[in-house]
Parts: C-alpha cells; sequence; structure tokens
C-alpha cells in the first residue's frame, strides 16, 4: 500500500498522519502543495489537519485553489481514495469533493478533547472494521467544525448511508451530529476528529488505529 501524504503551509498534522499510515505498513510519499502532480502508484492521498495558510478567507479555501488540490480531484475522479482529516476534511469540501461546509464552532470557540463517535456506517475502506452503531473515542481540535449542509443535501447523504461518523456528544453545532461524512463513490472520507492522534497506546487510546487498520484490510483485498 502506497500514501500520499500532502502538506501545505500551517499543516501540523502531516507527520502524524505518515506515521499512522506507516504503522500500518504503507510506504509514505510525502506531497508539497505546489505540486501539481501525484506520485506514481498511490492507493490513498492523506490531507492532514493543521491551518493551512492560516485559516485566511475560510478554513481550507485556499489550500483548495493549490496545483495539488486539482491533482487530488483527478486522483478521486478516476476512484482513487482520498481522506482528509479536519483541515483535511474543510479542504475537501472547498475543493468540492464533499457536500456541505465546516463554519464556525456554534460556541464560537476552539474545542481540543477526546470524545465519542458513534459509527454510523461500517460500509466503506475507512469504517470496515467497526460495526454500525459502535461507539469510539477520537480527539477533536478545531475552530470550525460545524459542519453545515442543507436540508436536501442532508437527506441524500442519509438516503445513500454516507455518514460515517455523529458525534456522541455534540460539540459544535454540526448539522445532524455529523462528524464525518463519504462521497457518492464511498472512497473520499472527510472527518473532523483525529484517528491519527489516537492511534497507539501511548495517545491514550487505539481507537483511531482500527480506520488505517480497515484500510489496509481493504488495500490488501484490491
Ligand atoms: N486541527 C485542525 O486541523 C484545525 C482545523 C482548522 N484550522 C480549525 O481550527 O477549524
Amino acid at each position: 500500500m502506497k500514501a500520499a501524504v500532502i502538506t501545505f503551509p500551517g499543516s501540523n498534522c502531516d507527520r502524524d498522519l505518515a506515521v499512522a499510515f506507516e504503522r500500518i505498513g504503507a510506504e509514505v510519499v510525502r506531497v508539497w502543495h505546489k505540486d501539481a502532480e501525484l506520485p506514481k502508484g498511490i492507493d490513498i492521498v492523506g490531507i492532514p489537519g493543521g491551518f493551512s495558510f492560516g485559516d485566511y478567507l475560510r478554513c481550507g479555501a485556499i489550500a483548495a485553489q493549490s496545483p495539488v488540490a486539482a491533482a487530488v480531484k483527478d486522483f478521486a475522479g478516476k476512484g482513487g481514495y482520498v481522506i482528509g482529516i479536519c483541515n483535511g476534511f474543510q479542504i475537501l469540501t472547498e475543493t468540492g469533493l464533499l457536500p456541505g461546509a465546516l463554519l464556525r464552532n456554534a460556541g464560537l470557540k476552539y474545542v481540543c478533547k477526546a470524545l465519542d463517535l458513534r459509527v454510523e456506517t461500517a460500509d466503506s475502506a475507512f469504517t470496515s472494521g467497526w460495526h454500525k452503531g459502535s461507539l469510539v473515542r477520537i480527539p477533536i481540535a478545531h475552530h470550525d467544525g460545524n459542519y453545515t449542509i442543507d436540508d436536501e443535501g442532508l437527506k441524500r447523504l442519509k438516503d445513500e448511508d454516507r455518514i460515517a461518523f455523529t458525534y456522541a456528544d455534540n460539540p459544535n453545532g454540526a448539522t445532524a451530529d455529523i462528524a464525518g461524512v463519504l462521497s457518492a463513490n464511498r472512497r473520499v472520507l472527510g472527518m473532523m476528529p483525529h484517528p491519527e492522534r489516537m492511534a497507539e497506546p501511548e495517545h491514550g487510546g487505539t481507537d483511531g488505529s482500527v480506520l488505517f487498520r480497515s484500510l489496509a484490510a481493504t488495500m490488501a483485498l484490491a
């Protein structure tokens, strides 16, 4: 399995995401935001958390205009797997690869804590290691995590079983408690919580590692 991890000016979880991929045996190639092409032969792109371009304009808006974003759109358009975590999720909504938008937290404060998520579907390469309804503990760290989508978009996500995770106790005002969503082909995941920060016993828990192990199992079968 070969993973590309992208770094933007202001990314701060790129190394952590690379380590999480390496722990499942993946070869990781680091990609700079100015690269207009992704490395050959990759199975998945990881867009890490952080504060790309200082969160100016809107979180993820400038990153979504970078040369690498066009390459990621092309990769996803051909059925490639992409995971965007936190700022990565914000970037994926800004590119249009995922629906909805991440607005300022309802409480207007940066929230940084571990909390419980409910796995809403096990039908994806990212969540197949859990059961629908599993409760998992994974941390959040954001000020713009208030996932917002109109009624029609929400209905579509529900009808197509594309809500990956919800918050057990909504920390940011997100529509329908949504913490993570899948693309229509189920190969692009965006999520505000950080599975790479809860992936080793030293992190205080290993629930996040299930996501990476699910991916490894899918890739092994491919
Ligand atoms: N941890 C992160 O990726 C932060 C995301 C984003 N910049 C926010 O604060 O909302």
